[in-house]
């Protein structure tokens, strides 16, 4: 059984009044396995964010199905949701949603804090995972005292501290420089060596180029895949320039 399957996934939004209609995703199908690392890319307004919206269950689907080891998300109630988020899912955002009244060590505790769990138990989690991701140093501080890169990291200790079954990522290299581009991009392969499963949504080649496999999205379906396979960095970043540009032509659909 996939980790994540999605099956005819549609959303629509519809405006106020019911004038108009945005078909954001027209049919999604796609699987992800365990241990895999997708990465999903497509033009602006292609419907990344609204699919990453709805496998979160931050917003629910017209019509289709997710199922997340077996469990179909789209129709947890609503009073269930962010323990079902908390429980199963880890986020990592371009912006990196840290809490600036909250240490560094307070934000990464938050999604244990809401599960009632008690400071010993939390620390014992924390201590190797900061060790592991190079921010021991950093628990006192405060986001704002942490350049970009580091407040990523502490994004991502938050991310992990709960050992979700899916990381979902949106853009997380979007406010990072180069250099913290390939820190996080080296540390996103290292979590998934050790088999940490993640979909990544973003427009870097470079940052595609690392996962396993890249979805593209177009007119709000699956128009294509590439796998890594044994090709190299610098092939698969290749293959992917070549799709983007065919995707953006008119008649890409000879992809
Ligand atoms: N809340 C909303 N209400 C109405 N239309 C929306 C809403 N959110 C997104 N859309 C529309 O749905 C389509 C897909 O938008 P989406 O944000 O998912 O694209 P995207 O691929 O993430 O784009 P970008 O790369 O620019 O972030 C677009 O036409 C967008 O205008």
């Amino acid at each position: 059984m996939p980790l994540l399957e999605v099956k005819n996934l549609k959303k629509t939004y519809t405006s106020r009044f019911g004038m108009n209609q945005v078909h954001a995703l027209t049919n999604v199908n796609f699987t992800v396995e365990e241990g895999e690392y997708v990465a999903i890319m497509g033009e602006s307004g292609a419907g990344k964010t609204t699919l990453l919206n709805v496998l979160a269950a931050l917003d629910r689907p017209t019509s289709g199905s997710i199922l997340l080891n077996g469990q179909e998300i789209s129709t947890i109630q609503d009073s269930k949701l962010s323990a079902f988020r908390r429980r199963h899912l880890g986020f990592v955002f371009q912006d990196f949603n840290l809490l600036d009244t909250f240490n560094n060590q307070d934000n990464i505790f938050l999604p244990l804090v809401l599960s009632n769990e008690k400071y010993r138990t939390m620390k014992r989690k924390l201590d190797p995972l900061a060790q592991e991701l190079g921010i021991s140093d950093l628990m006192k501080k405060f986001p704002y005292e942490c350049s970009g890169g580091q407040k990523q990291r502490v994004a991502i200790a938050r991310a992990l501290i709960t050992k979700p079954e899916l990381i979902l990522a949106d853009e997380p290299t979007g406010a990072l420089d180069s250099r913290s581009t390939e820190e996080l991009l080296m540390l996103f392969q290292r979590i998934n060596e050790a088999g940490q499963t993640i979909l990544m949504v973003t427009h870097s080649v470079k940052a595609a180029s690392h996962a396993k496999r890249v979805l593209f999205i177009k007119d709000g379906t699956v128009f294509h895949q590439i796998y890594r396979g044994d090709k190299s960095r610098e092939g698969m970043y290749e293959a992917i320039s070549d799709t983007l540009s065919l995707l953006s032509r008119e008649d890409g659909r000879h992809v």
